[in-house]
């Protein structure tokens, strides 16, 4: 396949039935070693459309940063099929390296020594990119991170927040139609992540890049992404909206009463209280039940001043989901 063939758009990434399989070997005496094998990715099919950003979520090991290293075309998968942009990209891996721009956010592919201008100048020579399209994109960077007053500063002077803004930039001079991140907001303070997290907001909006984010920080998926995938132990648990994931997480909403004084727990039906703090009492009732009626019987029995209804959180949601207790459906 060439660089003109077409790729159906809403197949742009493409995995069916991906599989990676780890030899490991470990010694377990004086002479003595055991080989084993790591199914770090356990039959993964999905796809993603063309400028679609989608969140891909799971637990220490589940095998977010194996999937990410096989369609950037560093891992080969043991088995199934994977296309970006139509290509293969364990074969055709420098030639993927074109139309992907990648950033680790526990690494650099920054040089260390080096002001930063000069790790640009770099990936202009090595991705060839043509001037006009190198120097766009580098002013448009620059606006957008603010990085101007950084260019001459040798990277390993920068902050981690600006080396991050730095690696971002770096990966999207070549004008990559998919950007994969993993991890772009860790170790970074409120303001750098919400610099960050705008800035990938509007290079999907305007320039129309396709994202896919590995993140720990579920606050990048509800700022960011209207899909997430759950991964957990290899095996995709839950594909679909944000807005669904609570549902297929969620069992339960929270009633936070607060009443003019303390009084012994609230006895109402289709709710039960799970703290009391003072005047303040937490009460949980079914997520799918109305909070009117259950209001109304506790205005009119309780000296009732003020309540808010707490949604379960995207955590702990998702914390149920790998403990195996929530039914993720995979569509
Ligand atoms: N090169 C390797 N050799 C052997 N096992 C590996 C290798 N790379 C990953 N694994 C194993 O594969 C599994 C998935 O690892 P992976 O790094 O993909 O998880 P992850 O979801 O990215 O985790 P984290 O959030 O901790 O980065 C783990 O059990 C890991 O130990």
């Amino acid at each position: 396949m060439t660089d003109g063939d077409f790729v159906e758009p809403d197949r742009f990434i493409e995995l069916d039935g991906v599989e990676k399989v780890f030899d490991v070997r470990r010694k377990t005496g004086f002479l003595r070693r055991e080989r084993r094998q790591v199914r770090a990715v356990d039959s993964i099919s999905f796809t993603v459309a063309r400028g679609e950003m989608v969140g891909y979520i799971g637990p220490n090991g589940a095998g977010k940063s194996t999937t990410i290293k096989m369609l950037t075309g560093i891992l080969t998968p043991s088995g199934g099929r994977l296309r970006v942009a139509g290509i293969d990209p364990s074969r055709e891996r420098r030639r993927l390296a074109q139309r992907i721009g990648v950033v680790f956010g526990q690494r650099t592919t920054l040089w260390w020594d080096l002001p930063l201008i000069d790790s640009y100048r770099l990936v202009h020579r090595m991705y060839r990119v043509p001037d006009r399209r190198y120097r766009e994109n580098l002013d448009r960077c620059v606006e957008l991170l603010e990085l101007a007053d950084l260019l001459d500063v040798p990277v390993r002077q920068l902050s981690l927040g600006q080396r991050m803004r730095g690696d971002i930039a770096a990966a999207l001079l070549h004008d990559p139609e998919v950007l994969y991140l993993d991890e772009p907001t860790i170790g970074l303070d409120v303001v750098s992540k919400a610099k960050v997290r705008e800035f990938l907001r509007s290079l999907n909006a305007d320039r129309g890049t396709t994202v896919l984010l590995t993140t720990h920080d579920l606050q990048d998926i509800e700022q960011l992404c209207s899909r997430v995938m759950v991964i957990d132990h290899g095996r995709l648990v839950y594909d679909g909206a944000l807005a669904g994931l609570h549902e297929a997480g969620e069992g339960e909403r929270t009633l936070v009463v607060d009443l003019e004084r303390e009084v012994p727990p609230i006895e109402v039906p289709g709710a039960r209280v799970t703290k009391v703090e003072g005047p303040r009492q937490w009460l949980a009732f079914p997520a799918s039940a109305s909070a009117a009626p259950l209001v109304a019987r506790i205005a009119a029995s309780y000296p009732l001043a003020d309540l808010a209804v707490r949604e379960p959180d995207i955590e702990a949601v998702i914390a149920r989901m790998y403990a195996g207790e929530a039914e993720g459906a995979v569509s």
